[in-house]
């Protein structure tokens, strides 16, 4: 019998998603349905944006590395970039939580508290949510984010050859935190701030209505690493993207990733980090970045047309990297 770990992510959805085909092309309303970083729906004077994103103990953090509290700041953090990455401003979140029953009161109320932090940078407040009892060790979190748009929304499609690829935000620190801790490197210097951003993640999420404002033609958040969330910006528009070598290592590589890890492993982790959470966006030729509002966008690729020689390619070569899928580890 086929099981989940056969297939990657992409294949099973591609398998779910139909049963859903039924439903959807009746409702107008549905702007943008499953594909893309949120959903997109009609709303009287505008249109909302709903994303969901969850994390598991033991899959997505360990215990005895994170609290409640950076917990709570990573899934909210998971699903604010997802918002953003429309170019939507969130607007609230909604909180799910499955425990064993035996999982201390104190560690529920330290992840209210993870959550409330985002929460409160972000001026999105908690809805509400749901409370259910799971089986022994198992501790799951789920966060639904709800999202405004001020314009339309970015999507993941509307990459064009020419396009310059930018970054706001870091890369590789997240990734570069996890292999710290699943290797037990010393946590000092450099290293701490590499597993302090691993373990809670921040995201530049009011970059992703600039970028909106900008004339953005695509824009992702990396979730599963840069070569995998701009691969799907690439396929989802038809095209390819270059990434510059030299930039992604003096921006992203050098400096504390290249201290802990060395120069190779830490522009592996550049290229395939995931939970990182910053914006990956695909804009006019012409955009002046540096004239953009808020935390800076770095040039790291250029958008070429489709060819022979892979979606995403590193001064021209396909890199030999992997990023993150929970299912196609095999
Ligand atoms: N079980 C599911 N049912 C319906 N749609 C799903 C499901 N899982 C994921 N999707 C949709 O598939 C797309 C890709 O999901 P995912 O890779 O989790 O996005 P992201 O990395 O932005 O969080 C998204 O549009 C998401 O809404
Ligand atoms: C114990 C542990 N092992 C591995 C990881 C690494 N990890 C887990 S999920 C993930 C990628 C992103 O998660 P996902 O839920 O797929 O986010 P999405 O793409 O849906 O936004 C990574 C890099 C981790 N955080 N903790
Ligand atoms: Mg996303």
């Amino acid at each position: 019998m086929e099981r989940l770990r056969d297939v990657d992510e992409a294949a099973l959805l591609a398998r779910v998603l139909p049963a859903y085909d039924r439903v959807r092309p009746r409702h107008a309303d549905v702007l943008v349905g499953p594909g893309d970083d949120a959903a997109v729906v009609a709303a009287p004077g505008g249109s909302v944006v709903a994303t969901t994103d969850g994390m598991v103990r033991g899959q997505d953090w360990r215990d005895e590395w994170s609290s409640g509290h950076d917990v709570g700041v990573k899934v909210a953090v998971s699903n604010v970039a997802d918002v953003a990455a429309m170019g939507a401003v969130p607007t609230g979140l909604l909180v799910s939580l499955v425990a064993d029953p035996d999982l201390p009161v104190a560690w529920a109320v330290d992840l209210a508290a993870g959550i409330a932090d985002v929460a409160a940078e972000c001026g999105a407040p908690v809805l509400g949510g749901d409370v259910s009892s799971g089986p022994p060790g198992v501790v799951s979190v789920t966060i639904t984010a709800l999202g405004a748009l001020p314009g339309p929304p970015v999507l993941r499609s509307g990459a064009r050859a020419g396009d310059v690829v930018a970054v706001c935000g870091t890369l590789g620190r997240s990734g570069g935190g996890l292999a710290v801790l699943l290797e037990d490197l010393p946590r000092t210097g450099p290293a701490a701030g590499l597993v302090a951003d691993h373990l809670a993640p921040r995201t530049p999420w009011r970059s992703g209505p600039v970028a909106a404002a900008a004339g953005a033609h695509a824009l992702v958040d990396v979730s599963d690493g840069l070569v995998t969330d701009a691969g799907r910006v690439a396929r989802a528009s038809g095209v390819a993207v270059d990434l510059d070598g030299d930039a992604l290592r003096a921006h992203h590589a050098a400096g504390p990733l290249t201290e802990v890890l060395g120069a190779g492993r830490a522009i592996e982790q550049v290229l395939a980090g995931g939970e990182e959470h910053s914006l990956v966006g695909c804009f006019p030729a012409a955009t002046d970045l540096v004239a953009l509002a808020g935390e800076p966008w770095v040039a790291v690729g250029r958008v070429v047309p489709a060819g022979p020689d892979g979606v995403v390619t590193v001064d021209g070569v396909v890199p030999d990297v992997r990023g993150w899928d929970h299912f196609g580890a095999g």
